[in-house]
């Protein structure tokens, strides 16, 4: 049976990166993968359109889709706006419709790029990492927030971080069945020196290690240390599990230790449905210009083929695909190294294609 995927460009280089990665689905359908691709309006571009940076139709879309592979959101354009419409709210609001609770952003350092990253070849090469990020509580959803104004004049802008013990347990185990597969060692990371939400999730996460999973090598870090650590030395890591806003943040950092953020898919996994977009953003600084790296995009098609799709024969080829080209010295501008050859965001996706056969 066909399979649906929803692919949702979004704003700035979401347009550029998506055009690249519908190639790749294109090269699947000629090559005997059944699909049906949609396309739906989120972020700034669906507030343009609707008024909403998520309209109804793309909730509905989604949730009948068998995945949903997304560009990225955000703008300068849109910055102006009311909160409950900016374009980020758009993304923050699909997570929780469909209830995607679960973000894998696996950071991996091809061998090709091991010089590529800020940090020594050897503090880096050899890393295949997957951060665990709660994708759908934690402070970018908690109530109370908002900006008032106190009656000496001073405003007072707010935010909460709330975590509930089954919010914690559910992602605590997709960790733990991840690591179970992996080295067995979870890292999972907190502030619970200082935040009690964040005590709570150690609690939980310890209980749940004791209580179902024994094998498990659990240790405990705080988060300050863990962005010291993984810079230090990152190869003491493989699986990490964390909060929300920490896990955007580390896996942001992560990325840099594979050459760039252009290089990190993510998968974000609920009980019943799945969005596969790369970690990026939509990188103002760039769009339009035709120089954005579209393989974190195309990395995160080959999740999707493999996760949602049972098709992991074609993730394979994409993965040995995206190694080719890097083995053929092609590099967008974020990655070049000397020696090597630049090409824009559309040649790098045809080069995929031409590698894929
Ligand atoms: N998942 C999403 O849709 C996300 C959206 N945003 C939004 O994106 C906008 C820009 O945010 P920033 O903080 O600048 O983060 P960003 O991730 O868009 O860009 C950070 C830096 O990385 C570079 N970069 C990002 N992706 C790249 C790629 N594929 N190839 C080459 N270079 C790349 C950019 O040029 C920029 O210098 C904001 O509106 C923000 O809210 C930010 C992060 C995630
Ligand atoms: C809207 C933001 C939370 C997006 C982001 O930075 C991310 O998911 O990495
Ligand atoms: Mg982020």
């Amino acid at each position: 049976m066909s399979k649906r995927i929803l692919l949702l460009p979004g704003d700035g280089i979401g347009q550029e990166i998506i055009a690249e990665a519908r190639k790749v689905l294109d090269w699947a359908q000629a090559n005997g993968a059944e699909l049906t691709i949609d396309e739906g309006l989120i972020g700034g571009t669906a507030y343009d359109e609707t008024g909403t940076p998520l309209p109804e139709a793309t909730i509905t879309a989604a949730k009948s889709a068998d995945a949903v592979l997304l560009g990225a959101v955000g703008g300068v354009k849109w910055e102006s706006l009311d909160y409950a419409v900016r374009p980020e709210r758009g993304l923050l609001g699909i997570r929780k419709a469909l209830d995607l609770y679960c973000n894998l952003r696996p950071a991996v350092v091809y061998p090709q790029l091991a010089d590529a990253s800020t940090l020594k070849p050897e503090v880096v090469s050899g890393i295949d990492m997957m951060v665990v990020r709660e994708l759908s509580s934690g402070i970018y959803f908690g109530e109370p927030k908002g900006v008032e104004t106190l009656a000496d004049g001073r405003k007072k802008g707010y935010n909460t971080l709330v975590y509930h013990t089954d919010e914690i347990e559910r992602v605590a185990r997709s960790a733990f069945e991840i690591a179970m597969k992996r080295s067995k060692k979870v890292c999972s990371v907190d502030k619970a020196n200082v935040l009690e939400s964040t005590e709570l999730w150690r609690d939980v996460v310890t209980a749940l290690r004791d209580a179902e999973y024994p094998q498990i090598e659990l240790s405990h870090m705080y988060v300050d240390n863990a962005a010291m650590q993984l810079i230090r030395n990152p190869k003491q890591f493989d699986v990490m599990v964390t909060t929300n806003m920490f896990g955007d943040i580390l896996s942001d950092a992560a990325s840099m230790l594979t050459g760039s953020i252009g290089m990190l898919p993510s998968a974000s996994l609920g009980e019943k449905y799945a969005l596969y977009e790369p970690i990026h953003g939509s990188a103002p600084d760039i769009a339009g210009k035709g120089v954005a790296n579209p393989l974190a995009t195309i990395l995160s098609a080959s999740m999707m083929f493999r996760y949602s799709l049972d098709l992991g024969a074609i993730a394979d080829k994409i993965d040995a695909a995206v190694n080719s080209v890097l083995d053929q010295d092609l590099r967008t501008a974020d990655i070049m190294q000397a020696g090597k050859t630049e090409v824009g965001t559309a040649a790098m996706g045809d080069a995929v294609i031409k590698a894929l056969g």
